[in-house]
């Protein structure tokens, strides 16, 4: 994964639209990481105070593209087939940390805690106002989400991190979507998205009882 190449909202808006096929039935994997990998570039360009998350998202991506691209390939195109695969051939632990640390079915757990986050930061980003602190928001929505499965010290480096984070003003300069009010369209426009992709991926997880991997 390229670092250095340009983030464009748009694309991440795409991958994440294009993720969901066969009537929100399903999520495409390949799509779904490239939502992620342009979310992760634009993390990058907020400054290096935010390489720990980067590196964590990039070696989770790098594990799925690695199933992806190997023989077992055509198991990992799709949550469902991925889940169905992993399950029958015993290739989740399922109770606690065993063989199998870093199944896709695991990997796919972490991605999707991060994309409630996600969710509760565009909804608030949406509704924020011109002096509304992005440190704020984004430490609100880590507390309601990601925060509950994360122990004391990444928690504690995370909420640092955010403190980092510039004005409202900047990082809509960082998105670079134009101006306010094209950026409200936008998140306003990715919310129901977002939300498909998050609900299909809770109900396919809670259907298969794995929602609490170890
Ligand atoms: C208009 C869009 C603006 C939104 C931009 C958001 C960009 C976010 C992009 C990537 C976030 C990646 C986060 C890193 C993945 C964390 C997964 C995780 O929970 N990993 C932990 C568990 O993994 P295992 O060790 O059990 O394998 C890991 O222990 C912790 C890693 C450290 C990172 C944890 C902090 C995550 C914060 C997520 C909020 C992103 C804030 C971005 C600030 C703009």
């Amino acid at each position: 994964m390229s670092s250095t190449e340009k983030f464009s909202l748009r694309e991440v808006l795409v991958s994440f639209k294009s993720c969901l096929v066969y009537d929100n039935q399903d999520i495409l994997v390949e799509h779904y990481l490239n939502g992620w990998k342009g979310l992760v570039r634009f993390m990058n360009s907020l400054g290096t105070v935010f390489s720990f998350m980067s590196k964590d998202a990039v070696s989770k991506i790098q594990i799925m593209e690695i199933y992806l691209s190997g023989e077992q390939g055509e198991h990992y195109r799709t949550f469902q087939s991925m889940v169905e695969y992993e399950l029958r051939s015993n290739l989740v632990d399922l109770n606690k940390r065993d063989n199998h640390p870093e199944s896709g079915c695991r990997i796919i757990l972490c991605l999707h805690r991060v994309f409630r986050w996600l969710q509760l930061f565009l909804e608030k980003l949406r509704t924020s106002t011109e002096d509304s602190k992005i440190s704020n928001l984004c430490a609100e929505a880590y507390s309601d989400s990601l925060a509950n499965y994360h122990p004391w010290n990444i928690r504690k480096k995370t909420n640092d991190a955010f403190m980092d984070l510039p004005a409202r003003n900047t990082f809509f300069e960082v998105m670079d979507v134009g101006t306010t009010e094209e950026v409200l369209d936008m998140l306003r426009e990715a919310m129901p998205y977002a939300s498909n992709v998050y609900d299909f991926t809770q109900a396919l997880y809670s259907k298969h009882n794995l929602l609490d991997l170890p």
